[in-house]
């Protein structure tokens, strides 16, 4: 078929549902009917239960839509992407295996079969990628492109975990770089005073469907480039932290089953937000250390050079005020207000009781050196060629004791000024999707 025709244009939908089809071709025996032949997919959860006991089936639903979910510059490949991956990071939260994902499409005006391929080629590989099918959706047409995206994840009983377990004492641990997703944000929705160089080519790093990204990327650049301030390179490897959230499905699953967690969930509305979440459902509450937050050396050279910029301008082109190492201290403090209060990361925010610190050290050791852990081992294959692993550096996974469970009656941060420490209210704001973006 002519991919170059629009999606309206089609006769009927079932001409069209055979495109995604195509794409989505069932690999897995127990799911009897996918997509395309009958009104459901079925699933035969005894055929599941043979190399992990499905006890509790685990549900989420989660919708991404142009206008807030996707700056200027992503792919059609990264929409379909994240489209699962935010889903999926549900699952990982609660350390459940998936299995299957479905979705509804709204297609905006104009959409070709060549677009609707690309897209669908993005949930294809993230939901291959972690080991589930997608078996089914709905196409309708709409003003901007939105996805609503559903999962469905197995669990044994006894490893589900929940956000209200946290105990008193428990260690606060996090995966991952906060902040990286909310500066990539930034520098995408141009919200960041530098001048951006196209890094290394979104296709040098990345498997062959995402070939067609590079164009899109240089059109970010380009846009923020007309500045006219001092120039940094802007990795593509590095936006990729917002533009595709990588789901924490195996360490999620890692966790779970090694009896040490206690609570557990998603960073995707920032760390304070999620740090509120369990706080509140567990009946305790936190403080977060800012000097042990992990952060990414390309946020802080990024923020280093926004901070340098606005100053260089103010001054009317003139030296800064500042030496490099107070514009390092700021850049540091920005960081930590990304990490904490923005969204987008899709990380792993869970609490461990003192004692089990030195298992999951280990446990995240051997995953890191054997890039999965034996209880996954049959996805090994699925890790090569694939743009959000590789280069992106979303392996080694990153895994660090950021605060603990505490006595006091509010959420806390523990912040450093000078040589003493001060303690602070922890805010209650992060990604609200009912409010603006903050
Ligand atoms: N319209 C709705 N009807 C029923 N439950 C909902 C609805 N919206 C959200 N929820 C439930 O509320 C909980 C939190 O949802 P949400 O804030 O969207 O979480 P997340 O940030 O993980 O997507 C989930 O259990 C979700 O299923
Ligand atoms: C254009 C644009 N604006 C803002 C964002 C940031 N953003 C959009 S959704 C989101 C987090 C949503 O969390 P999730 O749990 O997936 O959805 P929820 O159900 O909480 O809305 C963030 C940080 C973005 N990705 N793109
Ligand atoms: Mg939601």
């Amino acid at each position: 078929m002519d991919l170059g025709v629009i999606v309206s244009d089609l006769p009927t939908e079932k001409d069209f549902i055979r495109v995604f089809s195509d794409v989505f071709r069932l690999k897995n025996k127990p799911i009897l009917s996918g997509s395309e032949f009958d009104d459901c997919a079925a699933l035969r959860l005894d055929s599941f239960a043979q190399n992990l006991s499905a006890e509790s089936l685990t549900f989420s639903t989660d919708s991404v839509r142009e206008s807030t979910d996707f700056p200027s510059g992503m792919t059609l490949w990264q929409k379909g992407w994240m489209a699962a991956a935010v889903n999926l990071s549900d699952l990982a939260a609660m350390g459940s295996k998936p299995i299957a994902f479905l979705f509804s499409a709204g297609l905006p005006r104009g959409f070709t079969l060549e677009n609707a391929e690309e897209l669908a080629r993005g949930i294809q590989e993230c939901v291959s990628f972690f080991g589930a099918e997608v078996i089914g959706g709905d196409t309708e047409f709409n003003d901007e492109l939105t996805i609503t995206g559903t999962v469905i994840g197995i669990t044994e009983n006894k490893n589900l975990i929940l956000r209200k377990n946290a105990r008193p004492g428990d260690l606060l641990c996090a995966t991952g770089f906060p902040g990286s997703a909310g500066v990539a944000l930034s520098v995408l929705l141009n919200e960041i005073n530098i001048r951006v160089e196209a890094g290394e080519s979104v296709s040098d790093s990345t498997a062959d469907s995402t070939a067609d990204s590079t164009s899109d990327s240089t059109a970010v650049s380009n846009s923020i480039s007309d500045s006219g301030l001092d120039s940094i390179s802007v990795s593509d490897s590095f936006l990729k932290n917002l533009t595709e959230p990588f789901p924490r499905i195996f360490e999620g699953m890692m966790l779970a089953k090694s009896g040490a967690v206690n609570s557990m969930i998603d960073t995707s509305d920032g760390l304070a937000s999620s740090v509120y979440e369990l706080s509140a459902l567990s009946g305790v509450f936190f403080e977060i250390d800012e000097q042990s937050l992990p952060q990414d050396g390309e946020a802080l050279e990024i923020l280093s050079n926004h901070l340098k910029n606005n100053q260089y301008k103010q001054n009317d082109q003139n030296e800064t005020n500042f030496t490099d190492e107070q514009i390092a201290a700021q850049a540091r403090d920005l960081l930590i207000h990304e990490a904490l209060y923005t969204g987008g990361d899709y990380e792993l925010l869970f609490t461990i009781p003192a004692g089990k610190l030195s298992l999951v050290e280990e446990l995240f050791k051997k995953f890191n050196e054997n890039a999965i852990s034996d209880a996954i081992s049959d996805t090994a294959s699925r890790f090569e060629g694939l743009s959000s692993t590789g280069k992106s550096g979303r392996y080694p996974c990153k895994f660090t004791v950021i605060g603990k469970a505490i006595a006091e009656k509010e959420n806390v941060i523990v912040r450093q000024a000078g040589l003493n420490s001060q303690r602070q209210p922890l805010l209650k704001i992060g990604y609200d999707s009912f409010k603006k973006y903050i």
